[in-house]
Parts: structure tokens; sequence; C-alpha cells
């Protein structure tokens, strides 16, 4: 049966004004986007009347902690794919630091197994670049390629030595397979819990410095340009590697980038007090900084937005500042908190955040995702633009609660999210 969507405003790129569309879906895939003024027939049809809001590609999040298996107190994969359903997202790649790692064949394919049964958004599993994440000896990249990962990161650490990296990269290369990276140095970072500046200035606390995440990404870039690989930076959250980053792109490096929500709207100066709901890795920078990824996302230094959604339960997040682990919940206020601040501010069009969360993490990644096409899966966020509201931690889909967000009111809230033209989730 075919489903029509009518009375959307789609973002059409080509005009950068948002139009008023009809669209057909026809066996999971997007058949017809019809002039909003044309009067369809829909008869036999299943319909959704999106009475003007906006219409969306399903949002892409290239970097989320699932916690499953083995930390499913702090989210698991049926919960984890509501919290981004509700975001809006519809397809979402998580990062290997589960219980066993995601270094071997067998747990790749219990997360796709998983994932097929309880999740309801496309999962893509990374696997570790090294085995358990110690840095010490390489995983079966060609195995965990043929069980489905997607690519190759120890994300959650850094890896600290230069010629397993390099090793890395030269496999994944020869087997067409990217290398993404948590980029930090163990050595310069030391136990600190915050980055060097106001707040640990203020606080008398230990610092981490810029050059922790930049040393890694110049290392690499090298290394990337030496083995040839495709080389993705995460959150990236340093004027410095923006800088290095910018240098290596000009020079026909083949790396990508990613920056997280929290990294754009917020600094180090914004941290109330000594609450670990404001903790995460990379650290919130200086204002300084904030600015130069931003200037970095705006001019295609950073390609993509990722949430790096990284649940924690309350008890571990009651340790404090300086015991609790490092990470914050991102897939429920992303798209809102990015709209209001930087495209209700008119800073941003609404296609150039919607490309950042859609389209290029497609195009980055080789997906057939992220876009509204005639032919492409009809994965689709419906997206309430006019309406305010309040950031509640407590109505989280996600199990955890750990936000700096709470309480802040915004606007772009998803109404209904849809997979391959089946509504899976909606208010
Ligand atoms: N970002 C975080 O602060 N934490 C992540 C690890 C990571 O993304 O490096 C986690 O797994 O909790
Ligand atoms: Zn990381
Ligand atoms: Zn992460």
């Amino acid at each position: 049966m075919s489903l029509w969507i009518v009375n959307g405003i789609v973002w059409n790129e080509v005009s950068g004004e948002a139009e008023r569309k009809h669209i057909r879906i026809e066996n999971g895939l997007i058949a017809e986007l019809a002039d909003g003024d044309s009067n369809p027939d829909t008869a036999g049809s299943e319909i959704i009347d999106a009475g003007g809001k906006l219409v969306a590609p399903g949002l892409i999040d290239m970097h989320v902690h699932l916690r499953d298996p083995g930390f499913e107190y702090k989210e698991d994969i049926a919960s984890g794919t509501r919290s981004a359903a509700k975001g809006g997202f519809t397809t979402i790649a998580c990062m290997p630091n589960t219980r066993p790692v995601t270094d071997n064949p067998d747990t790749v394919k219990y997360i796709l197994d998983k994932a097929k049964t309880e999740g309801i958004v496309k999962v893509l599993p990374y696997a570790a670049i090294t085995k358990n994440e110690l840095g010490r000896e390489l995983t079966d990249f060609a195995a965990l390629k043929e069980a489905g990962a997607i690519g190759f990161t120890d994300d959650g650490v850094g890896v600290q030595n230069a010629q397993m990296m390099k090793n890395a990269m030269a496999l994944a290369q020869s087997l067409g397979m990217p290398v993404i990276a948590h980029c930090e140095d163990d050595s310069l970072v030391e136990g600190a819990a915050v980055t060097e500046g106001k707040f640990a200035e203020t606080h008398g606390l230990k610092g981490i410095p810029n050059e922790s995440e930049a040393i890694h990404v110049g290392r690499d870039v090298l290394l990337a340009e030496a083995t040839g690989v495709h080389y993705h930076v995460c959150h990236v959250s340093t004027e410095q590697s923006v800088r290095l980053i910018r240098l290596a792109k000009s020079i026909g490096v083949n790396v990508t980038a990613e920056v997280c929500p929290h990294h754009l709207v917020l600094s180090d100066e914004d941290i109330p007090g000594m609450d670990a709901n404001w903790k995460m890795n990379p650290p919130l920078r200086t204002p300084r900084d904030v600015q130069a990824v931003i200037e970095g996302l705006e001019d295609g230094t950073i390609d993509i937005i990722v949430t790096d959604h990284a649940p924690h339960s309350t008890e571990e997040k009651a340790r404090g500042m300086q015991l609790a682990p490092f990470g914050i919940v991102g897939f429920e206020t992303a798209f809102p908190l990015l709209y209001t601040k930087f495209v209700r501010t008119g800073k941003w069009t609404l296609g150039f955040l919607l490309k950042r969360m859609t389209e290029d993490p497609a195009r980055v990644f080789g997906l057939k995702e992220g876009s509204l096409a005639a032919g492409a899966p009809a994965d689709i966020t419906i997206i309430n633009l006019e309406v305010e509201r309040e950031v509640d931690p407590a109505a989280f889909a996600s199990k955890g609660t750990n936000t700096p967000f709470g309480g802040w009111k915004l606007y772009g809230w998803p109404a209904a999210t849809l997979v391959d033209g089946s509504v899976v989730w909606s208010e």
C-alpha cells in the first residue's frame, strides 16, 4: 500500500527556501514529491497530514553509545534506539566501548541481531581498532568487516602508539574501510576532568590542554596522508584541531571530521559549578575554541554533526566532577538545540543544519539514506518548528538523564519519525 505525507514543508536546497509538498511513499521508498498546490490522488492510500510541519530526511548520527552489550543499566539497544527516534534520528552508528568490547565478529552480530529485533531505527556498528581497546594488538579487521562493522575506532580512548595507528590505517585502507579516531594523548591529560581555562582556574583544578587532542589530529593526518585511508576525526573541540584539519584538507588528505552540539553551544565558562552533567570528553573548551569549531563547521573543515550520545547512570554522575565518568546524552536535545541557537537566530539556514545532519553524514560514510529524493529509503522526520518546550530529562526515552540542558526552552521538536516508510515513533 502507498503512504502519502501531505502538507509537509520541505527544504529546497536549490532555491534555498522551504516549500509545501506532498510525498508519496511506496514499498518503503520515496516515490514522488508532488507540488503542495496539487491535489494528489490518495484514494486507497494511507495518509499522514503533516499540517505544515517540516518534513526532513531522517537525521543520521554517526557517533553514539548504546552501551549494549554489557552496560545495559546505562542504556540498551531498545531504549537507545527509542531515544534516537524521539530525537528524529533514523540511522545511528554505535561505538565499540561495550562489554565485551566490540572487537570480535560475535559482538558485531549480537548488535546487528538485537537491533533488528528490538531496535526501531537503523543501527550501524563500529568495531574496535585494538583488542579490548587497549592499544596493544590489532583486531581482525577483515572478519569484523565481514560480520558487518562499518569502520574501526577505539572511541573512549586514543590509540597512543603511532606505529599501531599507522598499521591500522594501512589495513583499513586495504579493505576500503574508514578509521574513526578519538584523539587524546594520555600523557597530556592525566586525571583532569575539565579543560584548561577559566573554570579550572576558578576551582583550582588541573585542566585538559587543547594539545592533548590536537597532537593526535596532527599525527594522524600525517599517517592518513602516508596510507591514503579515509580518516575521520571524532568530536573536534579545539581551535588547533580545526586548523590542522583545514590544512590537511587543503593538501588533499582524505580526512573528514565531526562536531557535537555541546561543543557548538557551550564553553567552559558556562559550567555552573561542580556538576558532572557538564563533564564530557573532550571537555567543554574556551569561548575561543567554540568560535573556531563553529567556523570550521561553517567553512566545511568539519563535515558533520554527531551527538556522541553517552548515557551514564544517575548514581555514576552523582560521584561529582572529578570522579564521575565523562559523557552526556544527546539524541533528544540535538536538533532543537541547534535549530533554536543557530537557525532561529538567523546564523544558519535550515538547509545548512539539515545537510550537516543528513546528506553530509551519508556522503562521508557512503550511506544511501539522508535524502528525500525519489528512490531513497523513506526515512523521514516530521518536526514541529513553531512550538517552544522545556527540556525535561525525566521524560527522555533514554535511560540516561545526564544532560546540561535540562530546563532549556527550545524550538524544533520532532513529532514523528519514519524508517523505511513505517512510523516508528510519534508524539
Ligand atoms: N564522550 C564521552 O564523554 N564519553 C564517551 C566516550 C567517548 O566518546 O570518548 C563514553 O563512552 O561515555
Ligand atoms: Zn571519544
Ligand atoms: Zn563517543
